[in-house]
């Protein structure tokens, strides 16, 4: 399928430009030079190797809180001005989200003009990209999303990078907002978890590049699968239709990929020439090659998954083949298809394959979608809440030391704040009016009706408002407000009120 790319923020560039180079590596294209970068720091675009310099727009560099930070001079004093602000030498917004989406609300008429460059009709679908705990990632991105889907008539996902244990929690309470935020705008969110993927040997940092490269290789095997040269005979070739099928259930998705050598020896690749000719029966191997198969699917859904879940809570899946189309029987991916019916617990498995006649291996890249067990969002979560509670607990002790009555005034204020239904604050929490009306104030069916404990893994808000769930936003107000009334809109202006 066709793909149009916003990477978002220094993690969204880069991730951008690593998808562009694979797609230049492998000659898959999806993207058809549809990609966008916007940033409020100029300096992950100096690291792009294929993201066009015309592609790469820099905003917030005439705000006035944001750095544009200059490299001293060796010689002497560092002298840029806005390195002597208290937000430290962090270029761009350093962090802060509130001010990434101040200043791409500002700055609207120019986003707008750059997304001019992309040509939405040719593309299936559009797909955000960024770092969830970036300041520009997660404020940036949230106006961009909200634009993107008010403008697109085509789906629009999210791609984005989880931050790392070892992160600050600052860090970890923005990318469980960004999840907050993104889940009901988004069509799907693919969350990247970082900390799964980085060796704890070495810094983060450094591991990126490494990173972001297996998201490429998933990235394309999921959706550029659809556009292998279409002279190649398959009938099981698969349909973009099917991904976005397989994505629509919207909520949180997470990706499998195993890979497996095949025979192309001489001998090996006479016998597929004969079957591919209808010069040869059915191969005595045929049956090795179903039970390969299998085997292949079973290390794909046992891999490290881009965001590791318990796949049983999946809702539906999809498997894509990729490699030499005679060695795709269709016992083979049957058996596959099978496989994953029985694992995972559901009948919403589709599949399709990639015939690729020159390859040396067969892939298999299995997508889960809308996966609603999932250890590591909870985790941001309780992050999240205890960060969330520690600055709440520092505001009232200042409160308290310079005002008589500080303590009680924090506390009357916070638990009348008037839901403000009216703001369109990008981290207002957003949903269909239909969603809205059912309490549902998710994209797809990623809440759970019964409002279970278990619910918090989705990053999803539980109808009844529980203030102690552990989602985002409802760390990011007063929790009185929430509890009292507890539906989506309240949830919603709750949260905006912390932006305020
Ligand atoms: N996988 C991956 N993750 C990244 C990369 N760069 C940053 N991250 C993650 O994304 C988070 C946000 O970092 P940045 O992308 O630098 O932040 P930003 O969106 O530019 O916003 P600022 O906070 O203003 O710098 C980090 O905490 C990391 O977890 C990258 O290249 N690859």
């Amino acid at each position: 399928m066709k793909l149009s790319l916003f990477g978002v923020g220094d993690a969204g560039t880069r991730l951008v430009d690593k998808l562009l180079q694979a797609e230049v590596e492998t000659g898959r294209n999806f993207t058809d030079g549809n990609v966008l970068a916007f940033n409020t720091a100029a300096e992950a675009f100096g690291e792009t190797d294929t993201l066009p310099e015309e592609r790469q727009i820099l905003i917030g560099d005439t705000h006035s809180a944001v750095n544009q930070y200059v490299e001293p001079d060796a010689d002497g004093p560092d002298t840029d001005t806005a390195s002597a602000t208290s937000r430290d030498h962090s270029p761009g917004v350093a962090g802060d989200p509130e001010l990434g989406a101040e200043v791409a609300d500002d700055e609207l008429p120019e986003i707008r003009r750059a997304l001019d460059l992309v040509d939405d009709t040719e593309v299936d679908a559009a797909m955000v990209v960024a770092g969830f705990g970036g300041g520009t990632g997660c404020g940036v991105g949230s106006v961009l999303l909200e634009e993107l889907k008010s403008i697109y008539e085509i789906p629009v996902y999210v791609l984005g990078a989880l931050p790392a244990a070892d992160e600050s929690d600052e860090r970890a309470h923005t990318a469980a907002r960004a999840v907050r935020t993104f889940v009901p705008l988004a069509d799907a969110v693919l969350p990247v978890d970082n900390d799964a993927w980085a060796r704890s040997t070495q810094p983060l940092t450094e591991q990126y590049d490494e990173i972001n490269e297996m998201v490429a290789t998933r990235m394309l095997s999921l959706f550029a699968a659809g556009e292998s040269d279409p002279a190649t005979v398959s009938e099981m070739r698969i349909d973009p239709a099917d991904v976005m099928r397989t994505l629509a259930v919207g909520g949180l998705s997470s990706i499998g990929h195993a890979s497996i050598e095949v025979d192309t020896s001489d001998e090996g690749l006479l016998a597929r020439l004969m079957q591919l000719l209808g010069l040869a029966e059915e191969t005595p191997d045929t049956q090795t090659d179903a039970a390969t198969i299998k085997r292949l699917v079973r290390s794909a859904l046992n891999s490290k998954l881009t965001l590791p879940c318990d796949i049983e809570s999946t809702d539906r899946v999809l498997v894509i083949l990729s490699g030499p189309p005679s060695d795709i029987s269709r016992k083979g991916f049957e058996t596959g298809r099978y496989l994953l019916e029985e694992e995972t617990g559901t009948v919403e498995v589709l599949a399709g394959d990639e015939p690729l006649p020159n390859a040396s291996e067969i892939t298999a890249t299995v997508l889960f979608s809308n996966v609603t067990d999932v250890p590591r969002i909870d985790e941001l979560q309780e992050r999240a809440v205890a960060y969330q509670r520690e600055q709440d607990a520092d505001t009232a002790v200042i409160d308290t030391a310079t005002s008589i009555e500080g303590a009680t005034a924090v506390a009357a204020d916070a638990s009348t704040a008037a839901p403000d239904d009216e703001s369109d604050h990008p981290f207002e929490f957003h949903g269909t009016e239909e969603q809205q009306e059912n309490g549902d104030a998710h994209g797809g069916d990623t809440v759970s009706p019964d409002a279970d404990a278990s619910d918090e893994s989705t990053a999803t808000d539980t109808p009844d408002g529980d203030a102690t769930d552990g989602s985002a936003a409802d760390t990011s107000a007063d929790s009185d407000t929430a509890t009292e009334d507890g539906d989506a809109t309240t949830a919603a202006a709750t949260s905006s009120d912390e932006h305020e």
